[in-house]
């Protein structure tokens, strides 16, 4: 199985293309720019770069020179617009394999890429073997995402993980908080100690303090053994309080004791321990209403946020959509042992407009329960949700979709809707950009 870097800063395009490619027996890694694509490439070891020439913060080229100069350079072809085919010749002067320019039908491009990666196997030096990837292989456990909600949540964990500030994180149920605490947590220097979650909603306030502090044997009525409570558990490393929100005004104080002695006392016991750990706390409540209302203690409030990071709803990373949808397809295929390729675009459709109020948690299960259902290659309707299929949303626009008379106008208001960027208009039509210019092509739309 050859293993492909895709570089395309088209979300939607990569997307098609990498489906593409793996129903063609490819494995494929999609970066959208050339700091990624670089990452990539020192971490992989691919068989073949296929970049687009264009990229956002620079041009393939670049990619082109790098690979040139590695130890164990790999063929590269470039993706080019008709006006960038005299850069492209250029590119090809420098050492690219071949280019492709777009638009291009899908035979060529297994043609280009079939030859690109024969000439490969004649002159490689490197053992077949050691190039061998498993298909579909990511290396990544988490979508980190590229809309621009996701960017600024990325930059506040990378910016907040190496201190030893307590962060309050906020968002609604699903949403990813205690992904987020861990990736502060693993990105940290306590990256090797451990971290530990508790759910302070499922615990009764009766024994909320031996499930903090711990407790000795005979403390209390059923303390049959000595126990360790949590914040021992995650000495040196990561305590992580889910839904902080639910704590009892009684177990509030208890833990702002510990956190400014930085001590505990099992229940039962004389002896303090003394803790080191960095709190991150998570809530889908509002907590500054709870200190107003008196709910919740305003010094612990303060204690915990040190610094505040919202995650944001799926509905809100629009963009992130299809990395989600594919990265739990993976996920589901792997877990149900199903090998299934993607989605149609009725499907695409339809999760795009639905508004998730489960988040990222819901997606994810609608998602497993479809790859448990389909018999088939791609994930088709039928096996959605009603909850999905049934929204006023999707009924509409799924009937205006196929519709023709109304193609045009849903064009027509795709780009007033996104200020006329094409590859914004064609996101949100669920079709590449090529298909976009032609239809506006063909209606005159220019
Ligand atoms: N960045 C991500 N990439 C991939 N999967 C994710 C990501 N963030 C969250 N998930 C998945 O989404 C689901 C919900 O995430 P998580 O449990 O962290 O949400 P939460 O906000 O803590 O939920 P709750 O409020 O119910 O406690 C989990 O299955 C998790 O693995």
């Amino acid at each position: 199985m050859k293993y492909i870097l895709l570089v395309e800063d088209d979300v939607a395009f990569s997307e098609m293309l990498k489906q593409f490619l793996k129903r063609h027996q490819y494995a494929v890694d999609v970066c959208y720019n050339i700091q990624k694509a670089t990452i990539q490439l020192k971490k992989e070891n691919y068989d073949l770069l296929f970049t687009d020439l264009r990229l956002p913060d620079g041009d393939g080229i670049s990619l082109l020179k790098q690979i040139k100069h590695s130890k164990n350079p790999i063929p590269v072809v470039l993706m080019t617009g008709y006006a960038e085919v005299s850069t492209a010749v250029q590119a090809m002067k420098q050492g690219a394999f071949d280019y492709i320019s777009k638009p291009f039908n899908p035979d060529e491009v297994l043609e280009v890429i079939g030859n690109a990666l024969e000439e490969k196997a004649t002159s490689s030096l490197i053992p077949q073997e050691e190039n061998k990837k498993e298909a579909g292989k990511s290396t990544l456990d988490i979508v980190k995402g590229i809309s621009t909600a996701s960017r600024m949540l990325n930059e506040y964990i990378d910016l907040v993980a190496p201190t030893n500030m307590s962060v309050l994180i906020n968002g609604e149920s699903g949403t990813g908080k205690e992904v987020v605490a861990k990736a502060i947590h693993l990105e940290s220097l306590r990256r090797d100690k451990p971290f530990i979650a508790v759910d302070c909603g499922a615990i009764p306030k009766e024994i909320a303090s031996s499930e903090f502090f711990g407790h000795k044997k005979g403390a209390f009525t059923g303390a049959e053994n000595d126990r360790i409570g949590h914040f021992e558990s995650a000495n040196g490393g990561t305590l992580f309080l889910d839904e902080v929100g639910n704590l009892t005004y009684e177990n509030q104080v208890q833990l702002l004791r510990a956190l400014q002695e930085r001590k505990v006392k099992p229940v039962g016991s004389s002896d303090e321990i003394n803790v080191d750990i960095r709190l991150i706390t998570a809530t889908n409540d509002d907590l500054i209403r709870a200190v107003e209302k008196g709910d919740f203690r305003e010094d612990l409030y303060h204690r915990l946020n040190e610094f505040s990071i919202k995650v944001p709803n799926l509905k809100d990373r629009h963009d992130d959509l299809i990395l989600y949808a594919d990265f739990f397809l993976d996920k589901a295929n792997k877990q149900l042992n199903k090998s299934i390729l993607g989605f149609s675009k009725e499907v695409l459709t339809i999760f795009q407009n639905y508004q998730w109020p489960g988040n990222l948690r819901e997606l994810s299960n609608v998602i497993k329960r479809a790859t448990l259902l389909t018999q088939s290659e791609i994930i088709n309707v039928n096996v959605l949700p009603t909850e999905l299929t049934q929204t006023n949303d999707n009924k509409v626009s799924l009937n205006k979709f196929s519709t023709k008379e109304n193609e045009k106008e849903l064009i027509i208001n795709a780009l007033k809707e996104v200020d006329n960027n094409k590859t914004q208009a064609a996101k949100l039509l669920n079709i590449t950009r090529k298909t976009l210019y032609n239809k506006m092509k063909e209606y005159k739309l220019n």
